[in-house]
């Protein structure tokens, strides 16, 4: 269905870049193409694909020139938590312009070409994680999830006597080979309380957990800590110690890839192993929450040196649809004009009720009461950021007082979104 007032356009880029899907026997070309464009070595990609396939040749599309290829993209059929449970989105990754065609309109062509693929497979949202901060506003993507990397002196790691601990659990230290179907299986069972996880499919764990010694950074090899109680694994923690000396004191750190807690006395387990490893001085942790429990467990959050980054973009490809099918914290019925330049068939008036544990998006020929972009709405899907923020900045525009709060408080979620799974 289109907005009122807005046709859907033609698929073609009007640039004239000729854009189509690629193949798997082309995939070495494909690879070259953005291997030299991201920074990342061939030999690397090509063995990776080969040791850990996970290419969707479908879903690959190649811009040319000529016969050339000249630019890449592919998407991954995934799964991500979203308000009002599990939903299919395209996983956008593999990114890539030839250096010397760059700024010539090739991206532009491939991202119109994809969005108009993502909606035609009925997939509501496409979703990716961007190399820089600057390229995917324009294409109406908005940062969605932002999360921050943190660290901790181990000296002022303590955390605070009031936290639940169990004498009853223990912890299993181990390499990840051995409790694969543990973590799996905790993850996926945990990854529904957050918005904004990637439910991970089964041939993706090989990739994730594979221990190269050239990924180590220095650092030992990948280790993971699971916490068990009487009725089996609780939470686990997956990380790599490094071990470093400066004037025969250990300067070293433990660093955390990703800590997984289904309950709470698990959570503090899992600190007190990574806070207490001897022979290091700090911790390291990769993606935290901002509301992650490390955040209220210190004894002395000051002590947690946190830095803040975008990780999951968020994208409504089909505007009315992704609207519908997402929860609602209160009752709302307002009107929302919708710019949105490469999927035009957003754009216009759509009215947005929702309650009684529906809601629904209609074309609409009523007055709004915001104005804003198709990207605004991505940054604020999984219930973290504010559109009184675009408002307030100058972006949005609020036609009725209140109308930005009204849906700021119906976006609300009770915890804030979180991905750890960078594709
Ligand atoms: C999900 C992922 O895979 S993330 C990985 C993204 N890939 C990379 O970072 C690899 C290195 N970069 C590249 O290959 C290219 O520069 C790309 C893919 C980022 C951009 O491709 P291009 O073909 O140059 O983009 P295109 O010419 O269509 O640009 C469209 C607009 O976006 C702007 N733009 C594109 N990339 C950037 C950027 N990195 N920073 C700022 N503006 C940008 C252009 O200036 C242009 O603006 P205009 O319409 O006002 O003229």
């Amino acid at each position: 269905m289109a907005g009122a007032h807005h046709p859907v356009p033609p698929r073609n880029d009007d640039l004239g870049w000729a854009v189509r899907t690629s193949t798997e026997q082309e995939y070495p070309e494909f690879a070259a193409v953005f291997s030299e464009a991201i920074g990342l070595p061939v030999e690397r990609l090509l063995r990776e694909e080969r040791d850990f396939p996970s290419a969707e040749y479908d879903r690959a599309l190649v811009a040319l020139d000529g016969e050339r290829i000249v630019g890449t993209t592919m998407a991954y059929s995934l799964t991500l938590t979203v308000p009002g449970g599990p939903r299919a989105v395209a996983g956008v990754t593999a990114v890539g312009v030839w250096p010397t065609y760059r700024r010539r309109g090739v991206l532009s062509a491939l991202m119109r070409r994809q969005l108009a693929d993502v909606r035609e497979r009925g997939e509501k949202l496409a979703v990716l994680w961007s190399s820089e901060g600057t390229i995917y506003g324009r294409f109406g993507y908005g940062p969605a999830v932002r999360q921050f990397e943190a660290s901790v002196q181990l000296a002022h790691a303590a955390l605070r006597p009031g936290a639940p601990r169990d004498p009853a659990l223990t912890v299993d230290l181990t390499e990840p080979g051995h409790v694969r179907g543990e973590i799996e299986e905790l993850h996926r069972r945990t990854a529904s309380a957050r918005n904004g996880h990637i439910l991970r499919k089964p041939g993706w764990w090989g990739w994730l957990l594979h221990d190269e010694e050239r990924d180590r950074r220095g650092a030992g090899p990948l280790r993971a800590a699971v916490v068990r109680g009487p009725d089996g694994a609780e939470g686990y923690a997956l990380y790599r110690v490094l071990h470093k000396w400066e004037d025969r004191l250990p300067t070293g750190e433990v660093r955390v890839r990703e800590a997984v807690a289904a309950t709470a006395r698990a959570g503090v387990a899992l600190y007190d192993h990574l806070f207490s490893r001897d022979l290091v001085s700090s911790a390291h942790l990769d993606n935290l929450a901002e509301d992650d429990i490390l955040t209220v467990l210190l004894a002395d959050p000051r002590r947690l040196a946190r830095r803040e980054f975008d990780s999951l973009w968020v994208r409504l490809v089909d505007l009315p649809g992704a609207l519908a099918e997402r929860s609602y914290a209160t009752p709302l019925d307002t009107v929302l004009e919708v710019t949105d330049r490469f999927a035009p068939w957003n754009a216009g008036r759509w009215r947005l009720r929702a309650g009684g544990g529906e809601a629904r998006a209609d074309a609409a020929d009523a007055a709004p009461d915001l104005t804003l972009d198709v990207s605004h709405l991505g940054a604020v899907y999984l219930g973290g950021g504010s559109l009184t923020a675009f408002v307030d900045a100058g972006l949005a525009v609020e036609h009725a007082p209140g109308a930005a709060a009204r849906l700021d408080t119906a976006l609300h979620v009770p915890r804030a979104p979180l991905c750890t799974t960078d594709f």
